[in-house]
């Protein structure tokens, strides 16, 4: 299975997810910012860093590069976009998640391990959790503070995907952290599963974010 990792100037988590997914069993490649075609492609992953150096807002740059089409494009043909941390905050700014990553409560980057509960198993990449699993990944952000101005939908409409259990490190709108498009196929969550994806890493729970990508295709 061909997953593309997509590049901007400023990804910083493209090679470890690259890693991870070769560990999961599936045929990573590097997608560039300005590729406008990503048919050859199975599922495209979305990794963290700073993009174009957040400025403006994070995500903000890299949403309007031709990539972000392509990705659009892979939308409609229904095939699986995970955004994590930078990702996320990207596929926020397109609009092809609800709501927005906003600035942190305190006002700083705060990198933390942090315990989760998996709200939702209908998406590719929560498929082999339980829904109401607690699972622990680290959190690595400045501008992760989730909002939507009618959060009530968005539960209503099985879109939550992770929600912080116990400490809420950011002031995230009900301690969201993840959310799906209405069909479950594009997934935005801002802690980082491949940093919780070997044992020696201190977790493995988010190596089933990865390995769901190869269960869905079956
Ligand atoms: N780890 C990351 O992807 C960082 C996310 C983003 N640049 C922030 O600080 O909010």
């Amino acid at each position: 299975m061909r997953v593309g990792v997509i590049r901007f100037p400023g990804s910083n988590c493209d090679r470890d997810v690259h890693h991870v997914l070769e560990l999961a069993g599936a045929e990573p490649e590097y997608v560039w910012w300005n590729q406008r075609n990503l048919d050859h492609l199975d599922a495209v992953v979305i990794p963290g860093g700073f993009s174009y150096g957040d400025y403006l807002r994070a995500g903000a740059i890299a949403a309007i590069t031709p990539v972000m089409d392509a990705v659009r494009e892979l939308v409609r043909e229904e095939k699986p976009v995970l955004g994590i941390c930078n990702g996320a905050q990207i596929l926020a700014e397109v609009g092809l998640v609800p709501g927005v990553f906003t600035v942190n409560e305190h006002p700083k980057f705060n990198c933390q391990w942090t315990e989760l509960r998996v709200k939702t198993t209908r998406t590719p990449f929560t498929g082999l959790f339980k829904k109401d699993e607690v699972i622990r990944m680290p959190v690595a952000h400045a501008e992760g503070r989730y909002y939507h101005d009618n959060i009530s939908e968005v539960w209503e409409n099985d879109q939550v995907v992770l929600q912080f259990h116990g400490e809420n490190p950011n002031g995230s709108l009900d301690g969201i952290t993840g959310v799906c498009d209405e069909s479950g196929l594009v997934c935005a969550v801002m802690p980082h599963p491949e940093r919780a994806s070997e044992e020696i890493l201190g977790s493995v729970d988010g190596f089933k974010f990865f390995r769901g990508i190869l269960k869905f295709r079956g």
